[in-house]
C-alpha cells in the first residue's frame, strides 16, 4: 500500500470559469491558471504521484508548454491514472477537503464525486469529497483563492 498528500491553491477572479473536481459551478468569480485551474483535480494529481514517488504536476505539466494551456485538468488526470495503473496500483480510497468560503459547494458534490470515481475507475463509495469554509479567515475566508488538499491510498 502507498499513500499520499496534495495540496494546491489557485486565486479567485473574475472573467473565468469555476471547474472544480470536473464540475462547473455556477459562481461570479473563477479559478486563474495555465489550465482549466481545477484546484480539487489537481490535489488528486499530486496525491497521486506523491503515493507513486512520482514528483508534481508542474515538473509533469510545466505551466510553460502551450500544450497544457486551457487544457481540461481531467485529460492531466488521465494521464496520472495511465502511470498508476502500470505501476500496478489502483485506489484504497480517495479523501479531498475544499477550502473555500464561497460559493456553496454542497450541491455540487455528489457529482465531484461521480466524475472522480469515474476518471480514477474506482466504486463511488472510496472517493469522499468534502468542503469547509475557514470561518471568514485568511485568503480562503476573503475569497481570494481556493484551496483544496487530497489524500489518497493507494493498492498495489
Ligand atoms: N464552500 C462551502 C463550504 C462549506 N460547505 C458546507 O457547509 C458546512 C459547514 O461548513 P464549515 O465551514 O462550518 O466547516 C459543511 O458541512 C460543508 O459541507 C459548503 O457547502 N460549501
Ligand atoms: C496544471 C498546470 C499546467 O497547465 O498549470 P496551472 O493550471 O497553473 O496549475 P498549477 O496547480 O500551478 O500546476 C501545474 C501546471 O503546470
Amino acid at each position: 500500500m502507498r499513500i499520499g498528500h496534495g495540496y494546491d491553491v489557485h486565486r479567485l477572479v473574475p472573467g473565468r470559469r469555476l471547474v472544480l473536481g470536473g464540475v462547473e459551478i455556477p459562481h461570479e468569480l473563477g479559478l486563474l491558471g495555465h489550465s482549466d485551474a481545477d484546484v480539487v483535480i489537481h490535489a488528486v494529481i499530486d496525491a497521486i504521484l506523491g503515493a507513486l514517488g512520482k514528483g508534481d504536476i508542474g515538473a509533469l505539466f510545466p505551466d510553460t508548454d502551450e500544450k497544457y494551456k486551457d487544457i481540461d485538468s481531467r485529460v492531466l488526470l488521465e494521464k496520472v491514472f495511465k502511470m498508476m495503473v502500470i505501476e500496478g496500483c489502483r485506489v484504497g480510497n480517495l479523501d479531498v477537503t475544499i477550502l473555500a468560503q464561497r460559493p456553496k459547494l454542497a450541491p455540487h458534490i455528489p457529482q465531484m464525486k461521480a466524475q472522480l470515481a469515474h476518471l480514477l475507475a474506482c466504486e463511488e463509495s472510496r472517493v469522499n469529497v468534502k468542503a469547509t469554509t475557514e470561518e471568514g479567515l485568511g485568503f480562503t475566508g476573503r475569497q481570494e483563492g481556493i484551496a483544496c488538499h487530497a489524500v489518497v491510498l493507494l493498492i498495489d
